[in-house]
């Protein structure tokens, strides 16, 4: 019998969408990606990669403001921030990261076609499905075998408080302030909250936070939130604490932001950084059989796979984890256990992912609250980077590498990084989680000296030294 070429529709062309195309395809597929923006996904053109690249010229600043310290003059100089060219770089890498990845995935023999997806089966319980494809006045219907949606999630907006891109932004509109603002009110919290209040910051603008918990980075290690909360004390940024924005009125100079329970807060401009809504209420759900869960995520088991025959699901709406890296992920799984290759489950205890503040804040695997609450026995250790040489020298003062392990065992279970290049330096870590390695493993491997990275070889030795007491 001839071997049937599996068809294989993927709605929408982000991290999950490409990186799942670019694997059904080197397994001899035959795929269509559909996506009615760029490739790359609201990732690359509007939240992770724009955010990133801002965030390198807010650090850029950063050096220089510390260059004085460690005697070379900037003649007090206030370094001014040029936002046009700052746009322009967010912009002008956003669009060229998305060619690449338009190149590549058409390199591997994948379709893509402009446009927007819905499912459109005649009924449901069908063993093919069928997507149709809006694109202006045409429409195109693709019968597949297998679709995966990957359709992503869009900034969640308050009533009241709808972004006008003049005075009030969402993190996608905000590149095109023409000025840095006087002072910026960014409401929520969350990773988005925190990366933009302390870019902003870094950038020397004043900056009020609210937060609807008693702290910044409510879901991050409470140790890492502590440090990011003195730093932005320390640059002036006001926190207010256990509150809500409810509405935002906007006048010709600025904006008061109405908390629950009466209070206002005035500035020049306000951020809404208060999470995501999955984009899918408007792709036929309904044509298949599914039914959105809570927040109106899609709901998937640990390969993807939706309550439907045929039908998989990976990144922002499902809900799993909101990050690239394990969209990316669980688009790559989706097709593996589509296309019969052999596939193992979703790990999300061994992800890896970084808050990109001043200093950053890495992690990996266990964290402290899970450990405090009783809930995973293990043994931990905290080494301030103030007792790290090559720290001393750099002039950095903030910042700990924690380490977690099994208590008898030994094993690495988990690990929180503070420090400016967190995000680099949590791998080794991550590694050892991944695969199981022990504290003994981490302090018999030789780091340089003087190094960071010194802390985390520490660590491991310190959690040795303990090891036949349990
Ligand atoms: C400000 C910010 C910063 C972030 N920084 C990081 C970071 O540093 N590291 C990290 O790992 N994660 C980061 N994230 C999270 C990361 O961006 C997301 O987890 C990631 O984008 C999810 O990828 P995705 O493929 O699910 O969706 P998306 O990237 O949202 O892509 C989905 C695509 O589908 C398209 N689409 C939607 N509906 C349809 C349809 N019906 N037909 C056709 N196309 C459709 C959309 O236009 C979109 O292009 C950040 C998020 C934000 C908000
Ligand atoms: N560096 C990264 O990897 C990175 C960066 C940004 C976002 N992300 C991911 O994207 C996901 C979403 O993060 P996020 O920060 O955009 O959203 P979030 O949902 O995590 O945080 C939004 C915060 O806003 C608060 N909030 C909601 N309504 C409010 C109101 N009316 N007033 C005041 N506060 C209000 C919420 O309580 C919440 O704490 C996360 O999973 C995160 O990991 C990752």
């Amino acid at each position: 019998m001839e071997d049937q070429v599996t068809r294989i529709v993927i709605m929408g062309g982000g991290p999950a969408g490409y990186e799942a195309a670019l694997v059904a395809a080197q397994h001899g597929a035959e795929v269509t990606v559909v996506e009615r923006d760029g490739l790359g996904g609201a990732c690359v053109l509007y939240d992770c990669v724009p955010s990133k690249t801002f965030i390198a010229s807010a650090g850029a600043r950063v050096a220089f403001r510390d260059a004085d310290e460690l005697g070379i003059g900037t003649d007090d100089v206030d370094s001014t921030v040029h936002l046009p060219v700052v746009r322009g770089r967010v912009k002008g890498l956003a669009l060229a990261q998305s060619a690449d990845i338009r190149n590549r995935v058409q390199r591997e023999g994948v379709r893509v076609v402009t446009g927007t997806a819905r499912f459109c089966d005649d009924r449901t319980g069908m063993a093919a499905h069928r997507v149709s494809i809006t694109s202006g006045d045409t429409t195109e219907v693709l019968a597949a075998d297998v679709v995966l949606i990957a359709t992503g999630a869009t900034p969640r907006v308050i009533p009241g408080a709808e972004p006008d891109g003049v005075r009030v932004f969402d993190w996608r509109q905000i590149y095109d302030l023409p000025e840095l603002p006087e002072h910026l009110v960014v409401v929520g919290s969350g990773v988005t909250g925190a990366e933009f209040a302390s870019a902003f910051i870094e950038m020397g603008v004043k900056v009020t936070v609210i937060s609807s918990r008693d702290r910044v980075l409510p879901h991050e290690d409470a140790d890492a939130a502590a440090v990011l909360e003195d730093v932005f004390s320390e640059r002036g940024t006001t926190l207010v604490k256990h509150a809500r924005a409810e509405k935002i009125e906007r006048d010709g100079t600025g904006v008061t932001v109405h908390l629950k329970g009466g209070e206002t807060v005035r500035a020049s401009h306000a951020l809404m950084t208060v999470g995501s809504v999955p984009n899918t209420e408007d792709i036929g759900l309904d044509k298949i059989g599914i039914e959105p869960g809570p927040g109106g995520f899609i709901t998937v088991d640990r390969v993807s796979r939706t309550g439907v025959p045929g039908v998989y699901a990976a990144g922002d709406c499902t809900g799993v984890l909101m990050l690239a890296s394990v969209a990316a992920m669980q688009g790559r799984i989706a097709m593996w256990h589509a296309l019969g290759e052999g596939v193992a489950p979703i790990k999300l205890k061994t992800v890896a992912a970084n808050v990109f503040t001043h200093p950053e804040i890495a992690t990996v695997g266990i964290s402290q609250a899970t450990i405090d609450s009783g809930e995973v026995p293990a043994r931990t250790v905290t080494l301030p980077l103030a007792t790290n040489a090559r720290a001393k020298m750099e002039g950095l003062r903030r910042g700990f590498v924690k380490l977690f392990c099994r208590p008898a065992t030994g094993v690495v279970i988990g690990g929180v990084i503070v420090a400016p290049s967190a995000s680099e330096l949590i791998l080794p870590i991550a590694l050892a989680v991944q695969n199981q390695l022990t504290v003994d493993d981490l302090a018999l491997t030789f780091s340089v000296y003087p190094s960071l990275s010194g802390s985390i070889t520490e660590a491991g030795r310190q959690l040795m030294r303990h090891d036949d007491l349990d």
